[in-house]
């Protein structure tokens, strides 16, 4: 079933990705090449800037320039201008660089970087095809200087597969191309997805080229990028004689004065992600006290006769506090004989007292944003080093990771590294992830595996998200999310 989500492959497999292609399919290089660039304009004409006049393409000597010659080839009109500058000689390019070099139609406005003297007109596009993953050395200081030139110029920018400059797979070391779009081929390459290249990567569009996913398939068993296709595979299906019991009993605990909202948040999102009852058993002296924001929720008084084994999933952590008994924390854990949620305050805990990942039964999931994985797993020294701590982290501990933001990591315990295509930034609000906690908790108590609750739960979170701003943008608030979740599962065709 995993091997269905897109793989992401690492840079210097790139080549011989197009090589097995090649073989396999018998088109040639060229051909791929102009699939790229043609793929590349069907994208760039849906675009709302496509109508501007002035084109500006920078090409490198590879074939990363060599795509960016087919596209100017293509793009090129009778109301466009064209202007492409040619980074070096041709003696020193790639052969479908040259091939492609020499199909330019007479109108695209050929300048060689030493001649290039133009300033660059108001509100035009700029493509940046200096650099594809080949990038293999730093940056010579004519390199640096033209990226340092564009990054202060205005127009939309856009990259050709991924920011001349950024290392595909590791975190960039020196200056690197800051586009408002990066248009990647086929797969998104690794550092695209790291938070510290906000700036460079802009807006993220995988472009399928045509590479059979045989053949991508073949590359990476280990990275994959998940997106709305492979969803459905995931999900459970049920019929019209389902009762409420087959939706199942989900408990969450959590909540403490002042921090009631986190833990409602997340009963509110495991009803709406379909759960069949779902309790709350806030921490707080008089339970009965508490206010539920809706009324299906209902609420657990007793502290010490909690049954844990009435229940078809448990989340613990949202609004919990950290002041709380340790040995109760242990005997919940040591009660439960299923997969439990842990978030917030839960992870807090563990990070406090790692001894009580002995008890944390097996497949448990874990949610940190990125302070709470530091806390928990410790610091790292960029996004690489931390994906590869909260995989070994998965492994060594048997529990599933999901490390929050941009392009949530799922972490599995088989050490396979799933990360989310869904979301946006308006989701960086508060009780977004008690949302998320939620969702997982309901997916669970629906008997999906922890596996595919932690992988229904992301996507169907991201697409909530992305549902919910297109009305309310910036003002987009963890409720809004609730709200949308039940259009995700018609976006997606789950019944
Ligand atoms: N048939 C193919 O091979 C396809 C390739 N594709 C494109 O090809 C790209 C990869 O092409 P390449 O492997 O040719 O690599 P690139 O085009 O990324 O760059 C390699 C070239 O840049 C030079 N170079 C590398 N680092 C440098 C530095 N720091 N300073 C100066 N020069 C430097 C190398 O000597 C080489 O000439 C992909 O990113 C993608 O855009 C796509 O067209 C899909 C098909
Ligand atoms: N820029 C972003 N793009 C996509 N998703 C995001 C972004 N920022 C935050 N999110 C998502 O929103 C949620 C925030 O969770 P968290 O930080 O725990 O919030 P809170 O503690 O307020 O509940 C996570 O699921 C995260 O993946
Ligand atoms: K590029």
């Amino acid at each position: 079933m995993t091997n269905m989500m897109l793989p992401i492959i690492a840079g210097k497999d790139v080549k011989q990705l197009d090589e097995s292609y090649i073989q396999f399919s018998g088109i040639s290089s060229i051909d791929l090449m102009e699939n790229a660039g043609r793929s590349f304009v069907t994208w760039y004409e849906k675009q709302s800037f496509s109508s501007r006049k002035h084109i500006y393409v920078f090409v490198g000597p590879g074939n990363n320039g060599g795509d960016g010659l087919v596209i100017a080839r293509l793009l090129q009109n009778d109301c466009r201008s064209i202007i492409l500058v040619c980074m070096e000689v041709l003696e020193k390019c790639s052969a479908d660089f040259v091939y492609n070099f020499h199909r330019l139609p007479i109108e695209v406005n050929v300048i060689g970087y030493a001649n290039w003297t133009q300033e660059i007109e108001e509100n035009s596009v700029i493509i940046d095809a200096v650099f594809g993953v080949g990038i293999n050395r730093p940056l010579a200081s004519r390199y640096m200087y033209l990226i340092q030139k564009l990054n202060h110029v205005g127009g939309v920018k856009i990259a050709v597969d991924i920011p001349s400059g950024l290392p595909a797979d590791y975190s960039k070391n020196s200056i690197a191309f800051q586009a408002d779009y990066t248009a990647t081929f086929q797969f998104p390459k690794l550092s695209l997805l790291f938070p510290e290249h906000a700036r460079e990567v802009g807006e993220l569009a995988v472009i399928d080229i045509g590479i059979s996913e045989e053949s991508v398939c073949r590359f990476s068993k280990q990275r994959f990028f998940l997106r709305g296709i492979d969803i459905k595979a995931y999900h459970k299906h049920f019929h019209k004689f389902s009762h409420k019991g087959d939706f199942g009993k989900v408990l969450l605990i959590g909540g403490t004065i002042g921090k009631t909202g986190a833990i409602n948040l997340a009963g509110y999102a495991a009803l709406r992600t379909g759960s069949g009852l779902v309790t709350l058993a806030p921490q707080i002296s008089d339970p009965y006290q508490f206010q539920t924001i809706v009324p299906e929720l209902m609420i657990f008084g007793g502290k010490d006769d909690l049954n844990l084994r009435g229940f078809d999933s448990v989340a613990i952590g949202p609004g919990m506090g950290i002041d709380v008994d340790i040995d109760w924390f242990v005997r919940i854990l040591d009660e439960v004989d299923k997969p439990v949620v842990l978030d917030a305050d839960g992870i807090n805990l563990l990070a406090r007292y790692p001894k009580l990942l002995d008890y944390l039964p097996k497949n448990s999931i874990i949610t940190p944003h990125l302070k709470e994985f530091e806390r928990l797993v410790g610091k790292s020294k960029d996004h690489l080093e931390r994906i590869q701590m909260a995989s070994d982290f998965a492994i060594h501990h048997q529990v599933i990771i999901i490390l929050k933001g941009a392009h949530t990591l799922i972490a599995m315990p088989d050490g396979r590294q799933i990360f989310n295509s869904s979301g946006n930034q308006y989701m960086a609000t508060a009780g977004s992830g008690d949302v998320l906690t939620g969702m997982i908790a309901s997916f669970l108590g629906q008997s999906y595996t922890p596996e595919n609750a932690a992988i229904c739960g992301v996507y169907h979170h991201g697409l909530a998200g992305e549902i919910a701003s297109q009305t309310k943008y910036r003002g987009m608030i963890a409720s809004d999310i609730i709200n949308a979740i039940p259009k995700t599962f018609v976006q997606l065709d789950i019944i």
